[in-house]
């Protein structure tokens, strides 16, 4: 379904309010067609709540929303064929089966459901398990129903909240290709997270929010470039902590003859330069790891300024 702007999901300004407390405040976020885009946040940040407005259960109070090019809320059923949509928190009816629930939600979703079957062998949830009432269901199994449902009719866009949520690790191996294979047809993803690395390794692209703001958007190449690097210089005579001249400013972390400095990314040739005249025996430097970028982010008071791309 090609829409007017190339992008699967237009968020403009979008504001909404519970009240007095604020879900999410004028936050813009665009997805292109066929990205598998990550969405990141600390708990009450506002993901739930944008991906409610998303799939039309939200109104906004104030901006914009077009999915696919279409309007959630006023044109909710012509985009229920192409739109998944995995809950965080899945409210079933307790006395269906599973093939029942799957048959129902197919019907809200107006559209054959081709890969119900694969899908649920595929997350092993067997015939037996089907037929059982879910009511009997694990934690699990009921995300499991949740996945095929978001999936079993090949949307175009799907709209994941914390997918990996109860599954073991197994199947959330099964999640992780089945999402790759979404990517490789062109099909669009949305997936919040709590499990960095879960987005290292399927977003090439994520927004943070925090407190119902964006932070950032921007690839995790660009996430991950922007940290400090993590220098380790070993000297080899004995003397232990000593002065590093212009890296002091750095706050070396000392352990007997080895000093551990985090430097940001355009000083770190420099600073390497002057630390190297020194008695130095060894010396590595690595890029700090994409949980530290995100606790980083996480943590900040300001909002950050998107990362050179
Ligand atoms: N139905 C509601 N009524 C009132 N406030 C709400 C409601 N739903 C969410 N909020 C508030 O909106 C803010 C954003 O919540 P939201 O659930 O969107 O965050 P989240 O990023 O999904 O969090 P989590 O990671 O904990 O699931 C929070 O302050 C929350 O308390």
């Amino acid at each position: 379904m090609g829409t007017p702007t190339g992008n699967a999901i237009d968020i403009v300004s979008l504001t909404k309010r519970y009240g007095r407390t604020v879900g999410v405040e004028d936050l813009g976020i665009s997805v292109a067609e066929g990205e598998v885009f990550g969405f990141l946040g600390p708990n009450g940040a506002g993901k739930t709540t944008t991906m409610r407005c998303l799939v039309g259960l939200l109104r906004p109070t104030e901006g914009s929303v077009r999915v696919l090019g279409r309007d959630p809320v006023t044109e909710h059923l012509s985009l229920a064929p192409y739109l998944g949509y995995l809950p965080g928190e899945l409210r079933l009816y307790p006395e269906l089966t599973g093939r029942e629930t799957l048959r129902l939600l197919a019907t809200l979703q107006g559209a054959p459901a081709p890969r119900q079957e694969e899908l649920c062998a595929r997350l092993e949830l067997t015939g037996a398990d089907l037929d059982r009432t879910v009511r009997e269901y694990s934690r699990g199994m009921k995300q499991k129903l949740g996945l095929v449902q978001a999936l079993q009719h090949e949307p175009e866009l799907v709209v994941l909240d914390e997918p990996t949520e109860g599954l073991d690790p197994l199947v959330q191996e099964t999640f992780y290709a089945l999402l790759a294979e979404l990517g490789r047809s062109g099909r669009t993803v949305l997936l919040s997270s709590h499990v960095l690395p879960e987005v290292q390794r399927t977003c090439r692209r994520v927004a943070i929010v925090r407190a119902g703001r964006l932070v950032t958007t921007a690839t995790v190449a660009a996430l991950r470039e922007a940290r400090a690097r993590k220098v380790r210089l070993t000297f080899a005579d004995g003397l232990g902590r000593r002065p590093l001249g212009a890296a002091d400013h750095w706050s070396p972390d000392w352990h007997g003859d080895q000093a551990v400095l985090m430097i940001p990314p355009d000083r770190t040739v420099a600073a390497l330069r002057e630390l190297l005249a020194l008695p130095v025996r060894d010396v590595t430097v690595e890029e700090a790891g994409l949980d530290e970028a995100f606790l980083d982010l996480y943590r900040s008071t300001a909002p950050a300024q998107e990362p050179p791309r």
